[in-house]
């Protein structure tokens, strides 16, 4: 399949530049959070005795070979940004690029060949596969690809950026995503005609790794407060099993000066369009995670804005935090890239290439600041070529 591959990076790796410290608050929090977050996630559980050591991403003669899916609707457009911007910027990165559709019927082998990649390099940067409401079909293969490499933290910083005024101002919260199971356990039987169970898998392991991942992340950032996310007054087996849990992590985290608390999910909902600041980390099971980062992005600048990270023991996969394909916008060339850069950016920190990240986290930023050049989904009529040319300008 290596018509399918994009190999498109063979230069040398220039000399890093010096490590510009970002000046909006938001890069700030970027360049702190996510390069730590990637590492300590990887390294709090490697350094345990459960967890065997395993080998770094795949690097030859100083570039780093990295999977990348564009995913279906807007992820060609997207995907191009990051190429085009990484190829002005000669960032040490060479792709390996599979297109895979979640609306192909028979790309099955391509989804297995981008697994293989990804499993190879161990770090890869997607768009969203579109899935199929109907039964037929693949259950998701952002879901499968999740689960497949373990890749059990979910993170999304919800921020308010500089320049674009929202309803809300200083909002600040890192969403905490349970991954790989939960309501997406993709289990589900009709044991009589018309009587339909879909089956949420809660286990302790998962509900423990996570919640500690919540406390590392929050003590590797410098946050103040856990929040559990979760509806045990309904569920009280399954989601009972992630609070309970939760607070016994919490205590062992009690002498670090990390204050938690919980909240059931429809509240905090609540709570989130009132009064998002009182939110620090919030650490939730998958199907929360998926409705609270779509209400985080809103309250700062939309899907088009927001990256997301999914970090395991042996893979980190980047991608837009809302994880939307966008079919309605495609093809059109108004598609926001700047959560997809964005990705990017947590990316090259996850890879050591800081310098990189923050140059073009600065410029986005920059960009999205000066409110010159605006995609449609920020109220102006800027292209994405538009955009991306713009953070270009800025180098
Ligand atoms: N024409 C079609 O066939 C359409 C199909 N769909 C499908 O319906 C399903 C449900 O989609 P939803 O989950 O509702 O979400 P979605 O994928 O439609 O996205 C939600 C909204 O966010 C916007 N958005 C996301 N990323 C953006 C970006 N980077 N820049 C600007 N705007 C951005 C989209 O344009 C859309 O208005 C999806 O699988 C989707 O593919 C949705 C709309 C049209
Ligand atoms: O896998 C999909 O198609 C969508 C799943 C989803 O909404 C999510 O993971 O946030
Ligand atoms: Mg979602």
């Amino acid at each position: 399949m290596a018509s399918m591959r994009n190999l498109i990076r063979s230069a040398a790796a220039p000399a890093l530049r010096q490590a510009t410290v970002p000046t909006t608050p938001i890069s700030a929090a970027t360049r702190l959070a996510l390069p730590t977050l990637a590492r300590s996630a990887t390294t709090l559980t490697a350094g345990s005795a459960r967890v065997p050591a395993h080998a770094g991403p795949t690097k030859y003669g100083g570039v780093y070979t990295v999977t990348l899916i564009p995913g279906d609707g807007i992820g060609a457009e997207i995907a191009g940004a990051v190429k085009e911007v990484f190829e002005v910027l000669n960032v040490p990165v060479e792709w390996e690029q599979f297109n895979v559709s979640g609306e192909t019927h028979g790309s099955e082998s391509l989804f297995k060949e981008a697994m293989e990649s990804l499993r190879r390099n161990k770090v890869g940067l997607k768009g969203i596969l579109f899935t199929p409401i109907d039964t037929t079909s693949h259950n998701s293969w952002n879901v499968a690809m999740r689960q497949q490499l373990d890749i059990y933290a979910s993170l999304v910083i919800c921020k308010s950026l500089p320049g674009y005024p929202t309803r809300h101002k200083d909002v600040d919260f890192a969403i905490i995503r349970e991954n790989t199971e939960g309501e997406y356990s993709g289990l589900e039987h009709q044991s009589y005609p018309g009587v339909v169970e879909s089956l949420k898998v809660s286990t302790r392991a998962s509900a423990e790794r996570i919640c500690r991942f919540a406390f590392d992340f929050a003590l590797k950032n410098g946050r103040k407060k856990v929040t559990c996310v979760h509806k045990a007054n309904i569920m009280k087996l399954g989601d009972g099993l992630f609070l309970n849990t939760f607070r016994q992590v919490a205590k062992e985290y009690e002498s670090s000066g990390i204050a938690y608390g919980d909240m059931i999910v429809d509240n905090t909902s609540m709570q989130l369009v009132g009064r998002p600041q009182q939110f620090d980390v919030m650490v939730m099971p998958n199907l929360y995670g998926n409705i609270v980062s779509n209400i985080g992005a809103a309250l700062v600048g939309g899907p088009g804005t927001v990256p997301g990270a999914n970090i395991g023991r042996e893979y980190a996969l980047y991608e837009p935090g809302c994880r939307h394909v966008a079919k309605d916008i495609m093809g059109k060339g108004t598609a926001n890239p700047a959560a997809m850069l964005l990705s990017s950016t947590m990316m090259l920190r996850h890879l050591g290439l800081d310098a990189h990240a923050n140059q073009i986290a600065e410029s986005v930023y920059k960009v999205i600041q000066e409110g010159k050049v605006r995609t449609a989904d920020m109220g102006g009529n800027a292209k994405t070529k538009e955009f991306t040319q713009a953070v270009i300008n800025n180098f």
